[in-house]
């Protein structure tokens, strides 16, 4: 089972435009409306793909309810908090060349009270064996030690936790120790506060915390792939894509992929870099859909994942 907490989910707008300028009117080619949010992302991508899964998230006003919608419309299972704010809308406008610009709001206020509650709702079920993963942005009010808590928690259960956040709460994760984390490249950079040019820089960063207790660090690199560093092991996939539409989400399938490959591990046995390579196939599939829609399994067929362990090359890497 793959809990996963997302406690600034989202509903998400996808806006198509020819040419995206600033101060004018723009008419859209094209809108989609998706469950969003880094977690609910995973857990669609887990629940499409036949894996078993649980989102938890708060929920309030209009688009909470539509968000709640969304999800039963694709079984997905859930554990929400009733908040009293409305959950937030983001906006992804997206060009043809595959730019694509992204509106997050700040999310509702949580209280206390409110945060506590999810993170009991996410501890709900874990034991020996079972992931969970918190994922995403906190809103305004969640204690910037929310996921490290979770952490703790659910280390005394035997469960493994992935994160994979932004600013002062990934850094108070990524000191509690989870079992995985899955930066991109920017983020990784932000976590050890300095450039990484070439897929070797990013490897050795991706070493150095696991030299502090994180047993799995994955890395996602947009086109270039992704690569997963464990103690033993440095393996690197990608998969090229000559179509994008929309890299919203690429990295929420892409480590509902990975955690879909690494339970599999648990019972079938397989290598990580079958396990990297499941991520890689369903991160390209997504970006080959539109807005937030999360591939299905016929969508893996099109995109073939080839591991490559090649740490000296610059980065983007030469097809
Ligand atoms: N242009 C692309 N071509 C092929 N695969 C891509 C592309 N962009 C993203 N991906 C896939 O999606 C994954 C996540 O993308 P990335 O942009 O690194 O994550 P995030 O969405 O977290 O910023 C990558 O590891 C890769 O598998
Ligand atoms: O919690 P954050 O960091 O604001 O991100 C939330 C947004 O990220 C997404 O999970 C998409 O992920 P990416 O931005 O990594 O593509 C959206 O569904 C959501 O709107």
């Amino acid at each position: 089972m793959i809990t996963t907490l997302t406690p600034n989910p989202s509903v998400d707008r996808a806006i198509v435009v020819d040419d995206l300028r600033r101060g004018e009117v723009l008419r859209a080619s094209s809108s989609r409306v998706d469950a969003g949010g880094k977690g609910v992302n995973v857990s669609r991508a887990l629940a499409s793909m036949g894996g078993e899964t649980v989102v938890v998230l708060p929920s309030g006003g209009p688009e909470g309810a539509l968000l709640e919608t969304l999800l039963d419309g694709a079984d997905v299972p859930r554990r929400t908090v009733a908040i009293d704010g409305s959950v937030r809308m983001n906006i992804s406008v997206l060009e043809p060349d595959g730019t694509t610009t992204k509106l997050n709001e700040p999310g509702p206020r949580l209280s206390a009270a409110d945060a506590d509650a999810l993170l009991e709702a996410a501890l709900e079920g874990t034991g020996e064996g079972s992931w969970v993963a918190g994922c995403g942005s906190l809103p305004p009010g969640a204690p910037d030690d929310l996921y490290a808590r979770l952490i703790a928690r659910a280390r005394e259960r035997g469960a493994r936790v992935a994160i994979d956040s932004s600013g002062a709460p990934y850094v108070a994760a990524v000191a509690a120790g989870p079992t995985l984390i899955k930066p991109n490249r920017e983020e990784l950079a932000e976590l050890v506060g300095r450039e990484l040019d070439t897929l070797g820089a990013v490897i050795d960063c991706a070493r150095e915390l696991v030299a502090t207790g994180i047993e799995l660090v994955a890395v996602s690199l947009g086109r270039d792939g992704a690569v997963l560093v464990t103690a033993d092991e440095t393996v690197h996939a990608r998969a090229i894509v000559t179509d994008p539409v929309s890299t919203v989400g690429a990295g929420d399938c892409m480590l509902a992929g990975l955690l879909f490959g690494l339970s599999r591990r648990d019972t079938e046995g397989g290598s990580l870099a079958d396990a990297l390579a499941e991520g890689v196939a369903w991160g390209a599939a997504a970006v080959r859909l539109p807005g937030t829609e999360v591939p299905k399994p016929a969508d893996l067929d099109a995109v073939p994942v080839t591991v490559d362990p090649d740490p000296d090359r610059a980065m983007p890497l030469d097809d």
